[in-house]
């Protein structure tokens, strides 16, 4: 079975949540059950950008991963739209052969099974901002699907709102790892980011968070965004 894939790119940096920091590729899957109002990779979602995606076999995958990387195993991060629509089992077998590791990144609506094979499992509930309703027992089937596997959950927080989700979220699943990014509203990459906007909202968050006494999320920016702004592919 041929996997949709829109877009191949790295080695970069993984740029949001708990591996943040760490060298990786990125493999960003085409097709998506939601439509968040801010979504970032519209190219990956929007039916307009279907001719953009390749069908691919894993093993034209992996090739591709593995030129990228020189053949150093490394950090595959599996993302999209959302990759849970799609079978990427024999992609991370293939991979793991090779000592490569696999992390995902998914809204929580859809639970596969290859879950269970991942070395992280990011769950991204969407808040109010988005537009999107969060079906919870959805979302708990995604964490029953990955087993074993270590999972955190990110939410991007664009208001107040979004805050009072992500402590009801936070209470939902005490045992989860929590981080929160602020929510980026220009996403056109022909339009420089402005970084001192970005540090504003960041510093809007703490205040929020921390500095109101919640001690329990880690706030972090996107780190790609700082670097690169809102170019594709990095
Ligand atoms: C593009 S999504 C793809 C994976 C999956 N569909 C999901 O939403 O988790 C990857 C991550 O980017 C985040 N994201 C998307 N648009 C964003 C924006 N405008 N500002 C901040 N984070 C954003 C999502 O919440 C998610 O955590
Ligand atoms: N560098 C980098 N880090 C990321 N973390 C999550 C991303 C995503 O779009 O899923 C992303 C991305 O697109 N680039
Ligand atoms: S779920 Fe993820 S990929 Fe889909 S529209 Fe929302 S942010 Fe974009
Ligand atoms: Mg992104």
């Amino acid at each position: 079975m041929s996997l949709r894939i829109a877009e191949i790119f790295g080695p970069t940096i993984q740029g949001e949540g708990p591996l943040i920091g760490e060298p990786t590729v990125f493999v960003r899957a085409g097709g998506c059950d939601y439509r968040c109002l801010w979504c970032d990779s519209l190219h990956a979602v929007e039916s307009r950008y279907r001719h953009e995606w390749l069908p691919m076999e894993a093993d034209a995958i992996m090739e591709r991963i593995e030129a990228l990387s020189g053949g150093r195993p490394l950090l595959v991060s599996i993302s999209g739209g959302n990759p849970a629509i799609q079978d990427f089992g024999p992609l991370i077998a293939l991979g793991r052969q090779k000592g490569y590791r696999f992390a995902c990144e998914t809204q929580g609506t859809i639970a596969p099974l290859w879950f269970a094979d991942l070395d992280m499992l990011v769950l991204s509930p969407k808040p109010p901002s988005s537009g999107m309703e969060t079906d919870w027992s959805a979302f708990e089937a995604c964490i029953a699907a990955k087993g074993a596997v270590p999972a955190a959950m990110k939410i991007v927080i664009f208001d107040e709102a979004d805050l009072a989700f992500a402590r009801l979220a936070a209470e939902r699943y005490p045992d989860l790892p929590l981080f929160l990014q602020p929510g980026n509203g220009e996403t056109d990459p022909a339009i420089p980011v402005d970084l001192d906007a970005l540090a504003g909202r960041l510093s809007w968050l703490v205040a929020q968070t921390v500095g109101k006494g919640w001690l329990r999320p880690r706030i972090l920016p996107q780190l790609h965004v700082i670097v690169w702004g809102n170019q594709r592919g990095v």
